[in-house]
């Protein structure tokens, strides 16, 4: 299979649109069979921040982080301060860009990845099996210039106040996970923060469209976020799935109604020296429902170097990444085959 095949992939919601009963070889994905075991029994944990304001509930808080992060490194938060209205609204706008003719969905195509723009696209490479999706990728929401904010969408119109307020609340969320972490590290409360200053802010929008064969393909497929963390707004449509380790069954992940999931990705497992993790996760194709999940990605700016805190190396645990840029880090992310153990090509 050349890259070529890939490269002149139909795109999911054309092929949708012609109604094809049979999915075309570039998005078979044959490697990563998901005859794997699912377990039902257990899911990620719930953390309610609603007593986060009393020391007593804080306290009961952080360790439920910090048993979180360790065990699971996803959980789900509620009372999480995102509004119902802004969380609809940003919903709302996401649908109506996806119901869009192609064509004006088009407009905003993108074969490539960009560093500050917006991204509409139908694939994340041109080499790899196809994810059955398409995504729109806000690029900057945070540090946000007049020029950056000119190139989010205008269609719906209310797309940009819609997404400005998503992205302020998000962020007021994420904040408050940071400082929690930290504290659940033994760590100042500011501690992460401060490290990661200014905290890049990203959108990414998925949608799975129904797929006529959903056991040959994925949406996502498996891999670990690149990032800090994300905030993950998800529909009852199911899909999402983790698993602990390549030993361990996947574990189906939907919510509660209103709440948010929280993950981490490699540049938490990276700063902790492997204290908190990034586990794998991937989303299964649906035979009948759409799906729409929203991802916000806290990253550390480009020019960031990233490597362990000092807190975390010391003789009896030494550093086991090299510093390198997050420019670089994303590039060796990008370059590999499996999106997932990149912090381990890292290891000094
Ligand atoms: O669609 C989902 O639920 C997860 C998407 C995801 O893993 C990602 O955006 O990195
Ligand atoms: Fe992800």
């Amino acid at each position: 299979m050349g890259t070529l095949l890939y490269a002149q992939a139909v795109p999911v919601p054309t092929l949708v649109e012609q109604g094809v009963t049979k999915v075309p070889e570039a998005y078979v994905c044959f490697s990563d069979g998901f005859s794997g075991e699912v377990q039902d029994e257990e899911r990620i944990p719930v953390i309610d921040l609603l007593d986060l304001e009393s020391s007593h509930g804080r306290q009961r808080i952080v360790g439920e982080i910090e048993r979180a992060s360790r065990e699971w490194g996803f959980f789900q938060v509620t009372s999480h301060g995102v509004s119902e209205e802004t969380m609809e609204g940003i919903v709302r706008a996401a649908l109506e860009f996806f119901g869009q003719p192609m064509e004006q969905r088009m407009e905003l195509f993108s074969g490539e990845p960009k560093m500050n723009g917006t991204r509409y696209g139908t694939r994340l490479d041109e080499t790899g099996v196809q994810d059955w999706r398409d995504f729109l990728v806000v690029g900057k929401c945070h540090p946000l210039s007049e020029e950056t904010f000119e190139t989010w969408p205008s269609n719906p119109p209310s797309f940009r106040s819609a997404a400005l307020k998503y992205c302020q609340e998000i962020r007021a969320l994420a904040f408050k996970v940071i400082s929690l972490a930290s504290e659940s590290l033994g760590l100042r409360p500011d501690r992460l923060e401060r490290e990661f200053d200014p905290l890049d802010q990203l959108l990414l929008f998925n949608r799975y469209l129904p797929c006529p064969q959903p056991d040959l393909v994925l949406g996502v497929r498996s891999h670990c976020d690149q990032g800090l963390l994300n905030i993950l707004l998800i529909d009852d449509v199911p899909g999402l799935q983790m698993r602990k380790n390549e030993e361990s069954p996947w574990v189906p992940i939907s919510t509660n109604r209103r709440a948010l999931v929280v993950n981490f990705g490699d540049q938490m497992q990276i700063a902790t020296n492997k204290r908190y993790k990034s586990f794998e996760h991937r989303v299964l194709a649906n035979p009948e429902r759409a799906r729409l999940s929203i991802s916000s990605f806290f990253n550390p700016a480009v020019e960031a170097t990233i490597k362990p805190l000092p807190e975390f190396v010391d003789a009896d645990h030494p550093s086991r990444y090299r510093p390198v840029s997050f420019g670089e880090y994303v590039k060796v992310y990008m370059a590999r085959r499996l999106r997932k153990g990149t912090p381990e090509s890292l290891e000094s």
